[in-house]
């Protein structure tokens, strides 16, 4: 079931008109649906079942404070990779015992932030980054909770950009060294080592990859107890991809069945860190048309979004559906290129797509609701998008549009 549907020609988000949210907050404009964010975290909840679990949200691919809020209602722990993250979770109302902090470069401001704030686990990507860890920790009297995150060397079969886990790739710990490291950390005054963790990249619709990072993880461990290193948890990371055109990824259930059944009798705790599988459904972006350009070889629908909103499409050529909020019965439909109005011949939405369109219509880009306003920046002067959020019949405005002003904050002149 789609929240996202079409209630007497107008597209809705759960139950409230996008037509009207456009009109009333302006475009670009994210919205949000609270209910389909729920049922994908529930999904990984749900199918994590009887084994004791913990569903870390990666927070990088939607890092709203409302979003967080949601998803700390429910329980949720979280996965962060800066101290901002952190910062944002705890603001959120999110518990930090529940967060796992990822990520290659973390400074020793962060370490020490994290230590304080009492975090579940380090998810540590290097031999020196474990060094500095036990050094923060041992300065301030504390142990830091570990857990290697280990380089399989596994194709994802994704977008190059977003493939982690290749021995090529900057993350994690390469899997032949993994052995001796986790040596090291049991030797390391300021470290206890707690879990194992890969993350192999992100949007993969094929289970393969898993089931072969997994398996690696589980031989693993099992070297590990041999030499007396005891694991706690698996962290198996995010990745699960979703369906912007016509991929057809694992649902979580099928995904954990097979987890389920790697990890049979183990004694061993189940930790997932998915981000795009929440939120890139839970989310459209709003447009205006502002202008059809028709040419001799190419029609172009010039709108009020632009890559400095939404730059998935520039920055991977990824395809995301573009559809008129309503249905517009005198428009010829025709051909476009959905493009926005930055000086970049990179800056569009969409290619070639066949819309009944004309100046004024109101579009929704879909699946925008993860990777989407994070990303955004404020390229070519252009304030930030507000964000709302859906709940029923009712829309929460969860971050306001920037104003001009705001643009300029922190900014200063020379002196005269
Ligand atoms: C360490 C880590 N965990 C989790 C995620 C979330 O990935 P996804 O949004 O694909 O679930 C990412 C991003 O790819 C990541 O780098
Ligand atoms: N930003 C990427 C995903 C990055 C994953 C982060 N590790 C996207 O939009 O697809």
């Amino acid at each position: 079931m789609d929240y996202f549907n079409y209630q007497d020609g107008t597209l809705c988000a759960e139950q409230v008109s996008l037509a009207s949210l456009a009109k009333e907050h302006g475009t670009p404009l994210y919205v949000y649906s609270r209910a389909t964010i729920e049922r994908h975290w529930q999904a990984f909840n749900v199918a994590a079942g009887e084994r004791e679990h913990l569903i870390c949200y990666a927070v990088k691919a939607n890092s709203n404070l409302g979003v967080l809020n949601l998803l700390a209602r429910l329980g949720s722990g979280f996965d962060i990779v800066s101290g901002g993250e952190l910062a944002r979770v705890i603001e959120a109302g999110g518990d930090p015992s529940k967060v796992v902090f990822s990520g290659v470069g973390k400074t020793a401001d962060e370490i020490a932030q994290a230590l304080d704030a009492g975090i579940f686990c380090f998810n540590v990507e290097s031999q020196s980054e474990l060094e500095r860890i036990s050094e923060v920790a041992t300065a301030r009297g504390q142990i830091a909770p570990i857990s290697l995150r280990i380089n399989p060397d596994i194709d994802a079969k994704t977008h190059p950009y977003i493939s982690t886990g290749l021995k090529e790739n900057k993350f994690g710990i390469a899997y032949e060294q993994a052995l001796s490291v986790y040596q090291t950390a049991a030797s390391l005054p300021g470290i206890e080592i707690h879990g194992v963790d890969c993350h192999i990249g992100s949007q993969l619709t094929e289970l393969a990859p898993f089931i072969e990072a997994v398996d690696k993880l589980l031989l693993l461990i099992d070297q590990l107890a041999d030499v007396g290193i005891s694991i706690a948890h698996l962290d198996v990371g995010g990745g699960l991809g979703v369906t912007y055109h016509d991929e057809v990824p694992p649902a979580p259930s099928e995904y954990a069945k097979v987890l389920h059944e790697r990890l049979g009798s183990r004694n061993i705790t189940l930790l997932f860190e998915p981000g795009r599988a929440i939120m890139a459904n839970a989310g459209v972006l709003l447009t205006k048309v502002e202008y059809l350009k028709l040419g001799q070889d190419k029609n172009f629908a010039l709108v009020d979004a632009a890559m400095n909103d939404l730059i998935r499409p520039a920055l991977y050529g990824a395809w995301q559906n573009i559809v008129p909020v309503q249905q517009n019965q005198q428009a010829p439909e025709r051909e476009y290129d959905v493009v926005g109005p930055v000086c970049e011949t990179g800056d569009f939405l969409g290619k070639s797509r066949k819309l009944a369109i004309q100046a004024h219509d109101i579009l929704a880009v879909r699946s925008a609701g993860a990777y989407g306003f994070v990303m955004s920046s404020n390229y070519n002067s252009r304030p930030r998008a507000a964000e709302i959020l859906v709940d029923g019949e009712q829309a929460y405005v969860v971050r306001e549009r920037e104003t001009r002003p705001s643009l300029w904050l922190g900014e200063h002149l020379l002196p005269s």
